[in-house]
């Protein structure tokens, strides 16, 4: 039986920096990838979906020419094979270069094929049986498909499929209000498809305050999207013209020609065998895991999406060092200690990091508040793009940021002020008085901060 110093199953964003970090550490490991090396991010996640956005953002741009003063004789056209053709090469290259990376590094070895677990120690994958006293576990996940009626009579695209549609469609209804979905939502808008949004609960992107809920509903309806909440009788039929997409809550229903399906993920852990291991996960199928990473199993530990504490490329990333540090540096670096910080890729951007206001005021703490439309923004102004507003929490007792949104223009770049800040615990004082670059979005930081009031 093929035995190794470790064996990482699944090639996320956690596993393959990992297995590399072992590997020169003079260890022999394993990596094992049912599909893709790079996982969801590469492959079907952020990175094609960000060169999507990118090509829907130029055609915005080009139709909104005539507000700078652009002249273009003629409608915008949008060649849906070169879009698709885009966001593929991205995606190829960089999983080739994860490809090539692995090829040229000795101690490593590349298994392709689904694994599962025969004991705590043990793993089968095509057949085989491989052993090792450490197991590493990024596995991602993939999309819900909830039980709604008419689904199983209807084609539908979840967020993997629908990057290879290389057509435009005539209306397409986006089932779910949250992250995926909006983004997808305004892309194919921008691309010329009439598109409804459907989300079940009262408010889209529902882990944000409602201002920051309500403005980006209030941005998509301004682009001509149909945003439909609190629908209560979604349900799909087959007819001569597409899809029916009932909505409920009054609301008539729609008559789609494509549907997309994003409504959650859930953790590819139900057929890993982790009950031969004694691997506990939670009732939602995430892998419980400690302040370290590591599960209930000695010598097993679960990264990113699959241990639930993060549903994002950076956070499987950080993951990887976390496990890295503690494991191989000799360092004490804990989950607890990350301040979580992410981005919607509408247009314009939300950046967010910390707290929300309502998880602010529901903390106990005494919280001041400060917001600033981007319509007093001058750079918002000079590139007539001001829709969207900032808006920053801080403790009033101990002056520390809590958390902070900025949904605008380069919001998920702004963003970092208060991500670098919060890192730093530095108390907010310390940034009204940096001195900023004009024109820039972020030299509004200090004025926003300066504003902040006793709520
Ligand atoms: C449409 C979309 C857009 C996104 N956009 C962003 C974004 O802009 N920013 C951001 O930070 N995050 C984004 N995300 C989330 C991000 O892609 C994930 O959080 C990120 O990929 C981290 O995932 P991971 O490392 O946990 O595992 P994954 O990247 O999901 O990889 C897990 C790997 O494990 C493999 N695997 C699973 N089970 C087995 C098994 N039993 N044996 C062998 N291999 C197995 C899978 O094939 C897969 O390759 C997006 C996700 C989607 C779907
Ligand atoms: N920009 C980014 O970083 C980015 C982009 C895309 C995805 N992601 C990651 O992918 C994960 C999954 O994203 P997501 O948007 O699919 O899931 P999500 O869990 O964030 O949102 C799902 C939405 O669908 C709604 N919903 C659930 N069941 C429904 C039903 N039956 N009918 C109608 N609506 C329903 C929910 O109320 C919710 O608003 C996110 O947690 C995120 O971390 C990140």
């Amino acid at each position: 039986m093929p035995s190794f110093d470790a064996i990482v199953i699944g090639a996320g964003q956690s596993g393959p920096f990992l297995a590399a970090r072992m590997v020169e550490k003079g260890m022999n490991v394993a990596l094992i990838e049912r599909k893709f090396l790079g996982g969801t991010c590469v492959n079907a996640g952020c990175m094609p979906t960000k060169t999507l956005v990118a090509s829907a953002r130029a055609a915005h741009m080009a139709r909104r020419g005539a507000d700078y003063g652009v002249t273009i004789p003629g409608p915008v056209g949008i060649d849906m094979t070169v879009v698709r053709k885009r966001a593929e090469t991205v995606t190829m290259n960089a999983r080739n270069g994860l490809i090539n990376w692995f090829a040229g590094m000795d101690g490593i070895t590349v298994i392709y094929g689904h694994a599962r677990f025969e004991d705590a120690h043990t793993v089968t994958v095509n057949g085989q049986t491989l052993t090792a006293p450490q197991i590493f576990l990024n596995v991602g996940a993939r999309p819900i498909i909830p039980d709604m009626p008419g689904i199983d009579e209807i084609d539908y695209l979840t967020s993997t499929s629908i990057i290879h549609l290389d057509t435009l469609p005539r209306h397409l209804a986006v089932i779910g209000g949250s992250y995926i979905s909006l983004e997808f939502a305004q892309m194919y808008r921008r691309f010329g498809a009439d598109v409804t949004v459907i989300e079940r609960g009262p408010k889209l992107a529902s882990r944000e305050d409602a201002d920051i809920s309500d403005a980006i509903a209030d941005i998509l309806r301004s682009e001509g999207i149909g945003v439909h909440t609190d629908a209560d009788g979604i349900g799909f039929s087959k007819t001569a013209n597409g899809i029916n997409v009932s909505i409920g809550n009054g609301q008539p229903a729609i008559e789609a020609s494509h549907v997309l399906i994003a409504t959650g993920r859930t953790p590819n852990t139900d057929d890993l065998g982790l009950d031969k291991a004694g691997v506990v996960t939670d009732q939602r199928g995430y892998i419980t895991v400690d302040d370290k990473l590591a599960t209930n199993v000695e010598g097993i530990w679960a990264l990113g999406d699959c241990n639930g504490h993060g549903a994002f490329t950076h956070t499987s990333y950080n993951d990887f060092e976390i496990a890295a540090a503690n494991l191989l540096d000799g360092e004490d670096r804990k989950l607890s200690d990350r301040i979580l910080a992410y981005a919607l890729y509408i247009d314009p951007p939300l950046g967010r990091v910390g707290m929300t206001e309502k998880e602010a005021r529901a903390s106990g703490r005494k919280i001041m508040i400060s917001t600033r439309p981007m319509n007093r923004v001058g750079r918002a102004n000079e590139r007539a793009e001001t829709k969207g507003f900032m808006k920053v929490i801080a403790d009033a007792e101990t002056q520390q940021i809590l958390g902070a949104a900025i949904l605008g223009i380069e919001g998920d770049e702004v963003i970092h002020g208060f991500i670098d800040a919060m890192n730093a615990k530095a108390p907010y004082p310390v940034l009204k008085w940096a001195v900023p670059i004009h024109p820039t979005v972020s030299e509004l930081i200090p004025t926003l901060l300066a504003d902040l009031k006793a709520v």
